[in-house]
């Protein structure tokens, strides 16, 4: 239990400490299935296995040196029939670990399809695919227990190899004995403790097979995990960077390209330079896969560039401490998903800082989340989940979230998109209001479709497939009759 325990605490480290991009590799269900299942199966490798393989090979060899001195070519006898034993024991071993590996695999897809389809379930549930995602899982889970079957056949082969074996040694030792015995070469009493002693080599050897069979099925498993165990951790939670006396917020972008290494042909960004001054509000728009998310992402240090550098306040990114870096950012995502805890605490989350209740509100009534909260039955201690509350509200916790650490660089990306128009505009309002307010300056990047979210940023810039092809502020934009006029036009027409 102290192993098991242990392994999963050393492998959920290992996990949680890697670059993003080994997770777009990695399924869900696929590294689930090995902090639980493979987990176990390794530890009945130390808990099980080893200590009845090494108590069978004394008992066997011990067996086996008596034999040999009661009478070597009896001994000699059961010797060959205990090496044939071995070589299918060999082979056996060998088949388990491949079919362990199979299992293995298998039962991470059925996991993962059973993960997929229950977080997905409403989108299952309109499209009335509840069948199509049985069967989906139900295939899977044939493979399974085709492998399993297949895995029940081969020990029963073995089994069969080694009764046949066991007996046979057993009438070796009757007709060579009874000659023997005959001939006077051979007492009765030395037959009898042969026999007896030939049972105690060839049990061990079965069990020493059979252990090892399981050992090999435990070592397929273990295969994946200990793999994963050794991946070092990410550089940016090894190197130790510098730490500036404060962060200012000045951003500069040069001639940074990305290729992400889930697709390394595919150009997301090419060439991009673009500088934010400290306090500036920039809003980045185009049309959907410009490649604004991936610009943030890049500053967020989730991905490095394939090219060019950033600059913050002058030093390179890579170079500053990334744990001092992210906790002068406020983050707010495209679809903000909250824990399975109570509001408070989802505002709290991640906070770097001591922060009271009154923060808490504070960062609420900022991001106008202060009043549906208070109308909650349990206020700020309503526990809640991704399910139980609107797209809107999400969004405002997590603008809470953002605001509660006092970021120096705040970065929006669609973070106003399910806010009705009134909350917009409040939060509008509140992000260029900060921006304005001396105590907490901040810069500001946020990325918006809805043009009325942006029309109010100090400057705009516009991408078109990760190009930066326009910037300015509304009305120079507008003015230049290109891609944001053009964008303009159309939601105006739509909302027409
Ligand atoms: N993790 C990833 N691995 C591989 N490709 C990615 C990854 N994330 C995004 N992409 C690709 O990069 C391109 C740019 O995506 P990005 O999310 O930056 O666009 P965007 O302008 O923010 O779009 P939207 O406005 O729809 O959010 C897209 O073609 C997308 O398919």
């Amino acid at each position: 239990m102290i192993l098991v325990k242990r392994m999963r605490e050393t492998l959920y480290s290992s996990l949680l400490f890697q670059d993003i991009s080994f997770f777009d590799a990695e399924t869900v269900g696929g590294l689930t299935s090995r902090l639980g299942a493979d987990c176990q199966q390794v530890s009945r490798v130390i808990g099980n296995d080893l200590n009845l393989i090494s108590r069978n090979l004394l008992q066997g060899t011990g067996a086996l040196i008596y034999l040999l001195i009661l009478s070597w070519p009896l001994g000699l006898c059961t010797l060959l029939i205990c090496c044939a034993m071995s070589l299918i024991m060999v082979k056996y071993g060998g088949y388990q670990k491949k079919t362990a590996k199979l299992t293995q695999e298998f039962t991470a897809s059925a996991n993962e399809v059973a993960q997929e389809t229950i977080s997905l379930i409403r989108t299952v549930r309109v499209y009335g695919t509840e069948k199509q995602e049985v069967e989906r899982y139900k295939n899977w889970l044939e493979k399974l227990a085709d492998v399993s079957l297949r895995q029940s056949a081969a020990y029963g082969f073995w089994n069969l190899s080694f009764n046949a074996l066991y007996h046979s040694t057993q009438v070796v030792a009757v007709l060579v004995g009874g000659m023997s015995i005959l001939s006077g070469r051979l007492t009765a009493e030395k037959l009898t403790k042969f026999v007896l002693y030939s049972e105690w080599l060839i049990y061990s050897t079965w069990w020493v097979g059979d252990n090892l069979s399981s050992l090999m099925q435990s070592v397929g498993a273990s295969e994946k995990v200990f793999q994963l165990m050794d991946l070092s951790p990410s550089d940016q939670f090894t190197s130790r960077g510098v730490k500036l006396e404060n962060l200012r917020g000045d951003i500069e972008f040069v001639d940074i390209s990305l290729h992400y290494p889930a697709r390394p042909k595919v150009p997301v960004l090419n060439h991009v330079s673009l500088k934010v001054h400290p306090n500036e509000v920039v809003a980045l728009v185009g049309l959907s896969g410009s490649g604004k998310s991936s610009l943030v992402s890049l500053l967020l240090r989730l991905y490095e560039p394939t090219d060019g550098q950033i600059l913050i306040d002058g030093f390179p990114l890579n170079e500053l401490d990334v744990k001092w870096f992210r906790e002068r950012i406020g983050y707010v995502g495209q679809e903000p998903r909250l824990l399975r805890t109570d509001i408070a605490s989802n505002i709290r989350y991640g906070c770097p800082r001591n922060v009271t209740q009154e923060d808490v509100e504070w960062a609420a009534k900022q991001a106008y989340a202060h009043d549906f909260i208070s109308a909650l039955p349990n206020g700020y201690g309503t526990l809640v989940d991704d399910d139980l509350l609107s797209g809107g509200q999400k969004q405002r916790i997590a603008i809470a979230r953002a605001l509660l650490r006092e970021p120096s660089i705040l970065i929006l990306d669609e973070a106003t998109s399910a806010l009705d128009a009134e909350s917009e505009h409040n939060v509008r309002g509140v992000l260029r209001s900060v921006g304005g307010d001396l105590k907490t300056k901040r810069t500001v990047i946020v990325i918006a479709h809805r043009l009325s979210t942006i029309q109010a940023a100090d400057r705009i810039v516009v991408m078109d497939s990760g190009h930066i092809v326009e910037m300015g502020n509304h009305a120079e934009l507008l003015r230049r009759d290109g891609l944001y006029a053009r964008l303009t036009r159309r939601q105006a027409d739509a909302v027409a």
